[in-house]
């Protein structure tokens, strides 16, 4: 028997907690998955300045071979597999630790700052008031999935924000201003209103990074603004708005 651990690293150095350097010093094997999110200094080389026994992993190997993380458990490695920010928060590892519990395996979560957290604290919306999150994927083709502008239009009316995760694929992380005219073109489809050239959003890039920036930016200014170099992620505010709550979007805006 031994332990699968799934390991949160935070958003940067910065953020990397004591426990998760002693957890992760003591895995007999390190996987460092990179396809889930991307920092600007937590790289697989830093993470093997702590423990040298380190693979770096894609989708396809966590997806596609739990049976070989369960036999290196079978064979008493005590498994880490590392997540830049936390480990549980929109991410899906949750599949492994059930099957290793199912084998056998004991299993341990060390949480880490997420950026869904570090965004609602930045942003200062109440965190009473955010709805569902969501992803705004890069489209399929020709074809344009507006799941992400109903998302956001339901939680809207609701009073409720909004946190968009946006995608990445195949190492490039999408940029704010490419989900947004992802979401203007979902507008020419859906018909909703929801986009509007007055409508103020925040926008967070390179969080927990020495140069990150959270700034609230009318749609109409998007095209214009110089934004720095992914990752980025997206409030969409509701316009049911507490009057603190308009202060401090007035204390971002740009
Ligand atoms: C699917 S989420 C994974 C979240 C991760 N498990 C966590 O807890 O932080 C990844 C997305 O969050 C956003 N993101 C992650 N790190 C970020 C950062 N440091 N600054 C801005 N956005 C970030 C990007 O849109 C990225 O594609």
């Amino acid at each position: 028997m031994a332990t699968l651990k799934l390991i949160g690293l935070g958003l940067s150095k910065r953020f990397l907690t004591e426990k998760a350097i002693n957890e992760i010093k003591s895995c007999d094997i390190v996987l460092f998955e990179t396809y889930t999110s991307l920092s600007c200094d937590l790289t697989p080389d830093f993470i093997k300045t702590l423990n040298s026994n380190l693979l770096t992993v894609d989708r396809k190997y966590i997806e596609n071979n739990s049976k070989e993380i369960i036999k290196l458990l079978s064979e008493k490695n005590n498994v880490c597999i590392v997540t830049i920010g936390d480990p549980m928060i929109a991410t899906t590892h949750v599949s492994l630790i059930v099957e290793a519990k199912v084998k056998g395996h004991e299993f341990v979560v060390v949480p880490a700052i997420s950026v869904h957290c570090y965004i609602m604290s930045k942003s200062m919306l109440s965190s009473y008031k955010f709805g569902k999150s969501v992803t705004i994927a890069y489209p399929y083709g020709e074809k344009i999935d507006t799941t992400p502008y109903n998302v956001i239009y339901d939680n809207f009316v609701r009073g409720l924000h909004t946190i968009l995760y946006l995608d990445l694929k195949e190492g490039k992380a999408m940029s704010a201003k490419e989900a947004i005219e992802l979401l203007i073109e979902m507008e020419r489809i859906e018909k909703k209103g929801l986009i509007t050239d007055e409508r103020v959003i925040i926008i967070g890039q390179r969080l927990g990074c020495e140069d990150e920036e959270v700034v609230a930016l009318k749609v109409k200014d998007i095209s214009n603004y110089k934004f720095k170099e992914p990752p980025h992620i997206i409030v969409f505010p509701t316009d049911k708005l507490h009057f603190m709550e308009v202060e401090a979007i007035k204390c971002l805006m740009k």
